[in-house]
């Protein structure tokens, strides 16, 4: 059957190849024109054409040339058609000679293919081999595997058994593992209670070692940072104390430089119209001695003139005694006259003597009192070079005493900053008449000034803030202690200062007291006074400072502007305004608030006023009493030295919080459990927000109270916060009491951050 395929497979190309052979001559004589075969006939009158090949291109042309016929021009035409026939045989010459040469190239191309077939039947023979070899293989593979079926099936229906005994034990194992699993549910929620109760009480323990450790770090810090500002007052107060003494010294001795200066300024004075009077004296003298000098030569010539006018007469009289012996009584007259000239001669001589001993005296005395002038001048300017001195010496004292004080104000503010937490001062108010107190202070020991203790149910509970005020501290003592804190606003910071503590512990009298008596002044005003005297003083340096006052009350969580200019506004804000926002630089607006620009503390005094009595009518609005909201005093400070195009940026706000007593205590009803409900919320919101912070935690909720979202970039930025904890000192209100301290004590160890100043160069701001 192969060699069958074999044959027919040489036969196709054989015919293909004749094919393929005759389309290309084709193809070749499409391209290139050929002469026909019938030339030589239809040329036969023609001579003979030189010899051209002749072509074939495929068996059309060869059936052409055999159907060819020789005809002559006529029947006797032999030789045309001999010439004719000598053509044809040609051309049949040609065409055998080209059916050689292809019978030549097929036999060559059939040879090529046998021999390509005989590669492909040797390839085929292989691939059969092969083929037969995986068929073997795949019968061998097919017998093993139906063999290993048997066996899995035998082995299935094995475990089929096993799986049905499975199944049932499976059925006994389920009910007992129900069972198993509620009693071990049980005992689960038995271990999950215990658990959270163990990390309940780890937690607490955490809490307490970290509040412990906290603590012990804050008190070591606290020892540490007290020590250095003991030393630091210390140092500081001694150098102030050393330049003071110097500068009053230097004082002293300017004074009396300066006095001796002005006596001898006067001294100077007197010399020099005592010198003025002796130069005019002088030249009266002068005067006088020119004129006795005129007078001198005068009498001079006049007695000149009468020797000469004697000697003419004696002369005369010798003459006349000799020539005419004239009487001895005109003689003795002409004698008498001549003596009487010669006495007012020596008169005058001797008048002349004096007038030349006085001359000499006034102008030794001249003399003297140039001298004497000449020793003042020197000595008044070497007076006036060592009060020059001195002076320059008290101007460096200043200068140090300034220097001193900055730095005391830049260490008092590094220590503040380096803490960063929101510090607390306790103040205890005096008791009332009737009253019988809870609290004392330690006396001894490093609480001194820094603790208080109460006594509850025969316990005692003891707690130390940064600084205790006890009943006797005045309002100056208080704000003694806060004045640098308030000077940091000037110097571009955000301050916070707030009062907590129960009702009628003292909060309002710290914060605002009674301005109209000097010493009863609380800390709004005293603060308002430090900053404008402060700030017309630092005018010396270039500052220009622009403040601008606001106020507000928070009552049921709903704010109330207290410098509206007329009463329905007040009223308004019940109403949707009054919304807080709060910009990048941490600074506080609150929409439609008053705010106005003061110039001076009369200013202040007149708006606090305003602000007091808009409270007031409030009250009787509202039938509330001051202790229900709470007020915010904000007094915000822009200024800019004109020297150095410095600007800073400060806030202070001043904040009277509600009482903090609680609900069971007040027994209260209807809208004062309202009332105490709003303030409870805020200020528990108050106590939630700096739990956060201090605990670190990533959101803190600033926005569950208008007090606290106001106050967010006081609690939570980079502002210098201090809170006061009111306390009522009688026993009645010691629980209230702790519960503040309590409270206290924990915002005292809560860290809000470093305070950041708020300082840029102007012309970076305007560019
Ligand atoms: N340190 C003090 N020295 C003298 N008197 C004081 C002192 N502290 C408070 N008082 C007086 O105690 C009374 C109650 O004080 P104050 O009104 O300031 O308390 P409060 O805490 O503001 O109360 P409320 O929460 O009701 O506003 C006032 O008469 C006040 O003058």
């Amino acid at each position: 059957m192969a060699t069958r395929d074999r044959a027919a497979r040489a036969a196709m190309p054989r015919l293909k190849e004749n094919d393929t052979q005759s389309k290309r001559q084709r193809t070749a004589a499409g391209t290139a024109p050929r002469p026909p075969l019938s030339t030589a006939s239809q040329n036969a009158a023609a001579p003979p054409p030189t010899e051209a090949p002749i072509e074939f291109a495929g068996r059309e042309d060869v059936d052409a040339l055999l159907n060819e016929k020789i005809k002559g021009k006529n029947k006797m035409d032999y030789k045309g058609r001999s010439e004719q026939m000598i053509e044809y045989i040609k051309k049949l010459r040609a065409c055998i000679k080209w059916l050689l040469e292809r019978e030549d190239a097929n036999l060559a191309e059939i040879g090529k293919l046998n021999g390509l077939i005989d590669a492909a039947d040797k390839h085929h023979a292989e691939i059969v081999a092969q083929l037969e070899c995986k068929i073997q293989e795949s019968v061998s593979m097919k017998e093993e595997l139906q063999k290993q079926y048997a066996t899995l099936g035998e082995s299935l229906k094995k475990v089929e058994a096993e799986q049905m005994e499975c199944l049932r034990s499976y059925g006994d194992e389920k009910e007992a593992r129900i069972a198993a699993e509620s009693s071990r549910n049980e005992l689960s929620e038995e271990l999950n209670r215990v658990k959270l109760e163990q990390k309940r009480l780890n937690d607490q323990i955490k809490m307490l070692q970290d509040t412990n450790k906290r603590l012990q770090e804050y008190n070591t810090s606290l020892q540490q940072y007290n020590c250095n500002l003991q030393a630091d007052a210390t140092k500081n107060a001694e150098t102030i104390e050393k330049l003071q003494k110097e500068k009053n010294t230097m004082v002293e001795t300017m004074n009396g430089l300066k006095d001796h200066s002005n006596s001898l300024k006067l001294q100077l004075d007197m010399t020099k119209s005592s010198q003025n009077e002796a130069l005019k004296q002088k030249n009266n003298l002068l005067n006088e001695v020119e004129a006795l000098r005129g007078e001198l030569q005068q009498v001079r010539d006049d007695r000149d003139h009468k020797s000469a006018e004697i000697n003419s007469l004696l002369s005369d009289l010798g003459a006349f005694k000799e020539l005419t012996g004239k009487s001895s009584t005109e003689l003795e007259n002409v004698m008498i006259r001549c003596d009487l000239l010669e006495e007012t001669c020596s008169n005058q001589n001797e008048q002349i003597k004096t007038l030349q001993i006085q001359l000499a005296s006034a102008n030794e005395k001249l003399k003297r009192s140039n001298l004497t002038t000449m020793e003042t001048m020197s000595e008044y300017e070497n007076q006036k070079r060592m009060l020059e001195d001195l002076q320059l010496r008290l101007t460096e004292a200043e200068q140090k005493i300034v220097d001193g004080e900055k730095l005391r104000k830049k260490l008092h503010n590094t220590i503040l900053e380096l803490k960063g937490n929101i510090r607390v001062f306790c103040r205890v108010r005096p008791l009332l008449s009737n009253e019988s107190g809870a609290v004392s202070y330690p006396n001894n020991g490093e609480n001194i000034g820094r603790g208080v203790e109460l006594m509850h149910n025969t316990q005692a509970y003891s707690f130390a803030f940064d600084k205790v005020f006890d009943h006797s501290a005045s309002q100056e003592d208080v704000f003694t202690e806060i004045s640098q804190l308030v000077q940091s606003a000037l110097d571009g910071y955000k301050v916070c200062i707030f009062a907590y503590g129960q009702t009628g512990s003292g909060k309002t009298h710290t914060m605002m007291g009674n301005p109209e008596f000097n010493d009863q002044k609380g800390l709004i005003p005293r603060s308002l006074e430090q900053i404008f005297e402060t700030s017309q003083s630092l005018m010396s340096q270039g500052w220009k400072y622009k403040m601008q006052a606001s106020m507000l009350e928070i009552y049921n969580e709903t704010i109330r502007d207290l410098l509206a200019a007329s009463r329905t506004s007040i009223q308004d804000g019940a109403a949707s305004k009054y919304n807080i926002k709060h910009d990048s630089n941490g600074n506080t607006q609150v929409s439609d608030l008053t705010i106005v620009d003061v110039r001076s503390i009369n200013e202040v005094s007149s708006l606090l006023k305003r602000a007091a009595q808009s409270r007031s009518v409030g009250k009787t609005q509202m039938n509330e009493e001051s202790s229900r909201s709470h007020c915010v005093f904000t007094l915000r400070i822009f200024g800019v030295n004109e020297g150095t195009d410095q600007q800073v940026q400060g806030v202070l706000n001043l904040i009277d919080l509600a009482g903090s007593e609680r609900l069971n205590k007040s027994g209260v009803t209807g809208d004062r459990l309202k009332e105490t409900q709003a303030i409870n919320k805020s200020l528990s919101s108050l106590s939630d927000v700096i739990f956060s912070i201090a605990k670190k935690e990533e959101h803190i909720p600033f926005r569950n109270s208008k007090l606290t979202y106001l106050l967010q970039p006081c609690l939570g930025g980079d502002s210098k916060t201090l809170m006061f904890v009111n306390l009522s000192p009688e026993v009645s209100s010691t629980s209230e009491s702790i519960c503040s301290l309590r409270f206290a004590a924990r915002v005292n160890s809560c860290e809000i951050g470093v305070p950041r100043r708020q300082t840029q160069m102007r012309s970076l701001s305007q560019g």
